[in-house]
């Protein structure tokens, strides 16, 4: 006995034969009837329909002999399978494959055997239609004949069942990709990142996304509840009818930016995209809207939950109609057909959508090969769709540094659901054709795709906003370079009496960090002192008022005079947000000023007031008279001899006798009195309230005569010199003039001078006059 070879396409065979679903089944009526009736036509014992499975043949369908099943190994049909005609055997016995067989040797003793293979739909020979007898028979060529229409016949009944499997699977298979497109519609359409909405030929809503309610404050169906003629401006409304117009017309895409009216009652500026969707013959269906809110960006996740939840029964009623759809093959079809219209249709609406979208699109497997590519992309990115699509996504539009991490990210979701980090909305850097890197925000969304994950992937160009943040930020610290670097104080006080600026003068003024004092309270972080003297100033410019005032500020290192301006900053409608402070330390320009006040006024050898300090002295005291009526007299004194001094001990002696003689002055008169140097050895004395006017003047005059006798110390030397004295009395209501009364007590000074010297002489006649000594 030979066993049966294996054929070399056994192991598709095999799965062919499984996927019949016959092994093991029960009797089948039509196949019993073609067996009945191959044993009648060829009037032989035993007609079988055996199936050749991996170790076993499997009796579908058996006439007269009445097994199920015998091992593969002593089959008869396992060798009519890989004949490629029948396989004939006039007498079993004399056949070296089958004369020990056991049914040859034992029941049910074949002597005549005859098998046609049977093959599936595709050609694999999956078992035969046999005929055996207990008795040797020759087959002529009608018998030949008979026995393959007989085949024939079951191997039709067998591809009818294969079909109808076929046909269920392919059906099944269909809706799953119904299911799949309607879900990849309804979640680019609810997740695109711009305001999308369907309007009917007339202008009424059929579909909105949640995005675009959200931008005018509406949730969906309220949104849908009202015109969208009354959302925008007259003007606005009537320029939509007439592109609507021109869309049906033919025309081109158009993008406008509208102001449309929020649910709050304020506008809102979107730029509006008007497309046309058509039908496959052409003709207009509805009107594509994408709303893009171009002053700022707002989620919208609650209002797309509601959305996506109707979506989704509507997704699930769908695949209920598609499940009753099954039950038969025709019917089903051509609901399939119908489907298929519908799917092509929200491709191309998805398309559309897409291609009109204001973001790049990018649809990649989770290997990362792009399968979806919008217009936008390849404005972005510089790859047409062409040169895009099947490239792998991160070779293509990732920095390569940035690679590495984007694959990650992409093996953690599909590996182990992690939804990692770069998944998040966020900003990353992409990459363009010609390599320049692109600053994007991207939104990630995963899909699980028939056993695998597809990602959506959004990406908006935000170079040119980046570019204008730097350079904004560069302005921003160009300006507080200049604000650190003035040797002024600036700051900034909020309305609250926080600080939300100090530059870097405050820090060298106190030693103190300014940002110590950033969203402080003013009253907080200042002295009592410091906040008593400049809570009024602040309080002025926050009522809206410039105000500024010269304080004295205790500032840590050292005392300054400050000029401190406060400037009120006001808002457009008028209301105060805070001021603004200015402080110049005015410390050095005082020091000058008071230097040269000094040096006007004060003798810099002597260090008493000068001529022009005496003048204003004696004219104010004789401006005082005018209240306090007492009389007062003005002195006039000059050295005797005492060039002679510099001339013989030299000049820094002279100095010394000058000074002395000043002290010495000073010794004989009230402190309210004044001494003054006129100029070289010339000297004056303004002497107030005098109660007897003469005897007061001369009482002092004589106490100088009398100090004069006392030695000038020169170190080595000692000299005696004398002064010669004028007096010129003033009276109250006498004329004011201070010059006037020094030259009358010069002129008096020297009569005496020219006298006696060292004596003093009263202006007047001369009687009125003593020479004194
Ligand atoms: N050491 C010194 N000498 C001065 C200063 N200013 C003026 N002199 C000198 O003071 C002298 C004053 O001159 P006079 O008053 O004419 O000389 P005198 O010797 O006092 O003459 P009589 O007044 O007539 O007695 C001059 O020699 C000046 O050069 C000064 O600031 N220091």
């Amino acid at each position: 006995m030979i066993t049966p070879p294996i054929p070399p396409d056994e192991e598709a065979r095999l799965q062919a034969l499984n996927q019949l679903n016959l092994l093991n089944s029960d009797p089948d009526p039509a196949l019993d009837r073609l067996t009945r009736l191959a044993a009648r036509v060829f009037g032989v014992e035993n007609a079988l329909i055996s199936l050749v499975a991996a170790d076993f043949q499997f009796f579908k369908s058996c006439y007269g002999f009445t097994g199920k099943r015998t091992a593969r190994d002593v089959s008869f049909c396992g060798h009519t399978i890989i004949v490629d005609d029948l396989l004939v055997l006039e007498d079993a016995r004399e056949d070296p494959r089958f004369h020990d067989n056991p049914s040859v040797i034992g029941p049910p003793h074949i002597r005549f055997y005859a098998g046609k293979a049977l093959k599936t739909l595709s050609g694999y020979r999956i078992g035969s239609l046999c005929v055996f007898d207990s008795q040797p028979r020759k087959l002529d060529q009608a018998g030949i004949d008979q026995l393959i229409d007989v085949a024939m016949l079951v191997q039709k009944e067998l591809h009818a069942r294969e079909f109808a499997l076929r046909a269920s699977l392919s059906q099944a298979r269909a809706s799953e990709e119904i299911i799949h497109q309607e879900g990849l519609f309804l979640s680019t359409f609810e997740q695109a990142a711009v305001g999308v909405a369907h309007l009917s030929l007339d202008g009424d809503w059929l579909r909105v996304n949640a995005r675009f309610a959200n931008l005018l404050g509406h949730s969906v169906a309220s949104l849908m509840a009202v015109p969208l003629n009354e959302l925008l401006e007259p003007e606005s409304a009537a320029h939509m009818i007439a592109r609507r117009e021109r869309l049906i017309n033919g025309g081109e895409c158009e993008r406008t930016e509208e102001q449309v009216q929020h649910r709050e009652g304020h506008k809102v500026w979107l730029e509006l995209t008007y497309s046309l969707f058509r039908g496959e013959t052409g003709q207009p269906w509805f009107l594509v809207l994408i709303a893009q809110d171009i002053s700022a960006r707002k989620a919208a996740e609650a209002e797309l939950q509601a959305l996506q939840a109707s979506l989704q029964a509507e997704i699930a009623a769908r695949t209920q109609q598609l499940t009753s759809a099954n039950v038969q093959l025709a019917r089903a079809l051509g609901e399939l057909r119908v489907i298929q219209d519908q799917t092509l249709i929200k491709k191309r609406r998805l398309s559309d959508t897409l291609d009109t979208a204001l973001e790049a699109f990018v649809g990649a497997t989770q290997e990362g090969t792009i399968v979806e590519w919008n217009q936008q992309a390849t404005e972005t990115f510089g790859w047409t769709r062409d040169e895009a699509m099947g490239n792998n996504f991160a070779d293509l539009i990732i920095m390569p540094e940035h690679r590495d991490a984007v694959r990650a990210a992409v093996r953690a979701y599909v590996e182990f659901a992690d939804l990692p980090q770069l998944f998040e909305r966020g900003e990353m850097h992409a990459r363009h054709k010609d390599g320049h890197p692109i600053e994007v925000e991207k939104t990630v969304s995963p899909i699980w795709d028939n056993g695998r994950y597809l990602f959506n992937i959004f990406l908006h160009d935000i170079s040119a906003r980046k570019h204008a943040q730097a350079e904004l930020r560069e302005n921003q610290e160009q300006l507080q370079t200049i604000m650190d670097n003035v040797p002024v104080l600036i700051g900034y006080v909020e309305a609250n009496l926080r600080c939300r600026y100090m530059n870097a003068t405050y820090e060298e003024w106190f030693g103190r960090d300014p940002q110590l004092l950033i969203d402080q309270p003013i009253p907080d972080v200042a002295s009592p002192e410091e906040w008593a003297l400049i809570e009024g100033l602040v309080r002025n410019a926050l009522s809206g008022n410039k105000s500024a005032a010269d304080i004295h500020l205790d500032t840590g290192n050292h005392p300054r005079d400050v000029r401190l301006s406060m400037i009120p900053d006001l808002a457009a409608d008028g209301h105060v947000r805070g001021c603004f402070t200015l402080g110049v330390d005015l410390s050095d320009r005082k020091r000058l000023e008071e230097t040269l006040r000094r040096e006007a006024m004060e003798d810099p050898l002597t260090g008493l007031p000068n001529r022009r300090a005496i003048l204003q002295l004696i004219q104010r005291a004789c401006e005082r008279q005018e209240r306090h009526p007492q009389p007062l007299a003005v002195f006039f004194l000059d050295l005797d001899g005492f060039k002679a001094v510099n001339d013989q001990f030299g000049h820094d002696a002279g100095d010394e006798v000058l000074t002395t003689f000043g002290r010495r002055l000073q010794t004989c008169v009230r402190k309210t009195d004044s001494v003054a140097r006129l100029a070289g050895d010339e000297f004056t004395i303004l002497l107030e309230d005098l109660q007897n006017p003469k005897t007061d003047a001369t009482r002092v005059a004589q106490k100088i005569v009398q100090a004069m006798q006392q030695p000038f110390d020169l170190g080595e030397h000692q000299i005696t010199l004398s002064t010669s004295i004028g007096i010129a009395l003033h009276l109250p209501g006498e004329p004011v003039n201070a010059e006037a009364l020094l030259s009358v007590a010069d002129a008096a000074m020297y009569e005496i001078k020219q006298s006696t010297k060292n004596g003093y002489r009263f202006a007047g006649p001369p009687e009125a006059s003593k020479a004194g000594s």
